[in-house]
């Protein structure tokens, strides 16, 4: 053979050669194709799934239809058919909740890997095809015909030659026009080629005010060392010099975005107002790219790659949907510290002369240091977190605004005492005894819901359904605001006798209660499943859940699929107590609660009782029994004026000398508190057992300090009663 026809063949041989691993590796099958077979898939296993429950759930209606009938015309049915009926009922509601679960089919962001692990299937069967002859070949060799593997070699050197030095076109094929047909849901197109920056979308077009021109270079942060954590793409060049226009922020956002896989590589953000750029935090509000599918959603769950991407961590890296505007626009905002890091004070000035009703009480505060209030026009809660999350301490901001205002009427039901302890006596009913508070908040809940058609009578009365739209009428007689605060709820709903009438009523209330007036505050810990009926949880309007310990509890406060869509409350820090997340008017919020506590505690304390002392009929003096005791007995019973030198000079007595956890002597914490409690119970006193609950010591312990206490004078100065003060040596504490 000659020089020319051996390069021929070795040419051809190679162009063969290559489209055959060019076609073995699946490479002729677009990304776009293989996205758009995934999202059919599982679109078909989606309606497939609809139409098995659809089935499951006629079935069981008609079963249901059918023995209901029976029951008509034979006036009744047998046991076996009352279990069927009862069977056929749960089935039926569980396949509706099923397939109001598996709602609209959404297509899913999908994660690359799962395309190219389509096409690694693809490859192995085509790898297999391709293996087939050649096994064929050998089989045959060995089987005696020894030509095939020559004839084979003969044929693959003519193919080559004729092939000669032209290369094969190795593209992919067009996604057939049949599967594009199948799949309109899908817009985007992940891992294709990178898709044409998108122009900015025209404001109108969002909904969205005019956006203004993009800002002139920001000023640099002023304070010396400062690092403003803009976005590296955005940031300036050496620190303490001016930070580059808008345009880097955005190329900086949309890189990371890319990065994050929330949108395609190469598309950008669109800003929509110049970016606020202090030393404290960076700000934009930017519109995720039409044609991509992404959404704000998709963002929040990036979060903690994206905070990455930015040189940032979740907690400094905040993402907001923007109110009133698409799905696609949000406010991110990059902070220098944790905004949450350091708590935030409710002095006694915030509740002085607090409006419930149109101003709201102050209970939060957010990212950008702005206060949240809660309005009880249209509003309850449902409060939930782990242990020491910080429920109490919301709950006592909403107590405190509560009983600030006069035309609230409070019902406390306490399923922890004492941990609210310190409101008894000011509340219009406290609901705590362990042994009665069941049965007690039953027959509390039962009343209001009696007293929901009366208070409808009142409203048709004057022409209107429900009293937002008559505020003038608010706290005027029969119309008061009737607020139930329940911490820890399962101490009552999973109450073995009462439970189901607490549950009941809870229901009518949630459902109805708001219109009148009458407002559901619930808090709960998440351990226990079944604590609140989904009557209940989804008719409340605001679901604040602090620290989570999994995603699943988190869902039980803040609703089914949240943590799916980013929002769970399990990702919060858990030492920062108090933070939380919030659903309200549909949106989610970070937020951290105010801290109420110490002397502004005890003011708010102070003005509550000053507002809401009940004129006494004057007492006559108790009669001594047996030697007279020198105390003031009438004035015990009035509000008592304390000198808090006594317990100043207590605790500075009992102060360890160097601060430091090393150096407070064994039990001084639980002191400490105990003198707290002791303290907020007041003049109504608290019983020893009750004490020793509250700070977790052996009721002796705390025997032998209310002696030493009481000699002191401590417990006097406290205002405590004498049953607080001979505790002690009382038999019946
Ligand atoms: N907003 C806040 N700012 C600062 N510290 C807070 C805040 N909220 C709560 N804390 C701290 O967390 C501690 C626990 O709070 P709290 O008693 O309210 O938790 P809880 O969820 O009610 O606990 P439990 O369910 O165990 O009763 C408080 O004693 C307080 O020190």
């Amino acid at each position: 053979m000659s020089q020319r026809p051996t390069r021929r063949t070795r040419s051809g041989a190679r162009h063969l050669a290559l489209f055959l691993a060019h076609w073995a590796g699946g490479h002729t099958v677009s990304n776009e194709e293989l996205f758009r077979r995934i999202i059919k898939q599982r679109a078909e296993a989606h309606q497939e799934a609809l139409e098995e429950h659809r089935r499951l759930v006629l079935r069981a209606h008609k079963k249901a239809t059918k023995l209901h009938r029976i029951a008509e015309e034979d006036g009744g049915l047998t046991p076996a058919a009352k279990a069927e009926l009862k069977a056929a009922t749960k089935e039926a509601e569980r396949h509706t909740a099923a397939l109001r679960a598996l709602g609209e089919f959404e297509v899913p962001n999908l994660d690359p890997g799962q395309v190219r692990h389509r096409r690694r299937r693809i490859a192995a069967a085509r790898c297999a095809v391709l293996a087939a002859p050649a096994a064929g070949i050998t089989a045959a060799t060995v089987a005696g015909a020894w030509w095939t593997g020559p004839t084979a070699a003969v044929l693959g050197v003519l193919t080559s030659w004729a092939r000669g030095p032209q290369a094969f076109d190795l593209t992919a094929r067009p996604v057939p026009a049949d599967l594009i047909a199948e799949t309109p849901m899908v817009l985007a197109v992940p891992g294709a080629a990178p898709a044409p920056v998108v122009a900015p979308v025209a404001a109108a077009a969002v909904g969205l005010p005019s956006v203004p021109p993009m800002p002139a270079p920001a000023p640099a942060p002023a304070a010396a060392g400062a690092t403003a954590p803009v976005p590296a793409g955005a940031a300036p060049a050496a620190a303490g010099t001016a930070v580059e226009g808008g345009q880097d922020l955005v190329l900086a956002l949309s890189k990371a975005l890319g990065a994050c896989r929330v949108i395609p590589r190469g598309t950008q953000v669109t800003l929509l107002a110049p970016p606020e750029v202090t030393a404290e935090r960076w700000t934009a509000v930017v519109r995720l790219p039409d044609d991509t599918g992404a959404t704000v959603d998709h963002v929040v769950a990036a979060r903690k790659n994206l905070g990455g991407e930015l040189g940032l961590d979740r907690a400094r890296l905040h993402v907001e949907q923007v109110a009133g505007a698409d799905d696609k626009t949000l406010r991110v905002s990059g902070f220098t510290t944790d905004p949450f890091a350091q708590p935030r004070l409710c002095t006694a000035e915030m509740l002085g002369g607090v409006d419930v009703w149109e101003q709201g009480i102050p209970v939060a505060f957010d990212a950008f240091g702005r206060l949240l209030y809660l309005r009880l026009r249209d509003v309850s809660i449902l409060l939930g977190g782990s242990s020491r999350s910080g429920k109490g301490a919301v709950l006592r901001l909403i107590i405190a605004g509560c009983l600030l205002d006069p035309r609230v009427r409070l019902h406390l039901a306490d399923g922890k005492h004492p941990g609210q302890h310190r409101w008894k006596g000011l509340t219009d009913s406290y609901i705590y005894d362990p042994d009665k508070r069941a049965k007690q908040l039953a027959k509390r809940l039962e009343a209001l819901v009696a007293e929901m058609g009366e208070r409808a009578g009142r409203l048709a009365a004057v022409g209107v359904e429900s009293l937002a739209e008559r505020p003038d009428l608010v706290g005027t007689e029969g119309l008061t605001l009737e607020v139930v605060v329940v911490d820890e709820v399962s101490a009552f709903t999973l109450d073995v006798k009462y439970g189901k009438r607490i549950t009941k009523a809870l229901i009518d209330l949630a459902a109805r209660g708001l219109a009148f007036g009458i407002v559901l505050i619930l808090a709960t810990q998440l351990s226990t499943a079944g604590v609140l009926d989904r009557l209940v949880t989804s008719n409340v309007v605001w679901r604040w859940c602090m620290y989570a310990t999994g995603a699943d509890e988190s869902n039980t406060i803040l609703g089914k699929g949240m943590a799916g869509r980013g929002y769970s409350a399990h990702l919060l820090d858990p030492e920062q107590r108090g933070s939380g997340l919030l659903l309200a008017e549909g949106r989610i919020s970070t937020v951290r609660s105010l801290w109420l506590d110490g002397a502004d505690m005890m003011a708010v304390q102070d003005m509550v009782r000053a507002l809401r002392a009940k004129p006494t009929t004057p007492t006559p003096a108790p009669v001594p029994v047996q030697a007279p005791v020198p105390a003031p007995a009438p004035a015990a019973v009035a509000a008592p004026e304390a000198d808090w030198s006594v317990l100043d000079r207590w605790l500075e007595q009992a102060a360890p000398p160097v601060p430091g956890p090393a150096a407070v002597p064994a039990g001084a914490v639980q002191r400490l508190r105990a003198l707290d409690v002791i303290r907020q119970a007041g003049p109504d006193g608290i019983k020893r057992a009750a004490l020793a609950d509250a700070v977790g010591v052996p009721a002796t312990t705390v025997g032998g300090w209310l002696k030493e206490w009481t000699s002191q004078g401590v417990i006097e100065a406290l205002g405590s009663p004498p049953h607080t003060r001979y505790a002690a040596t009382d038999g019946r504490q």
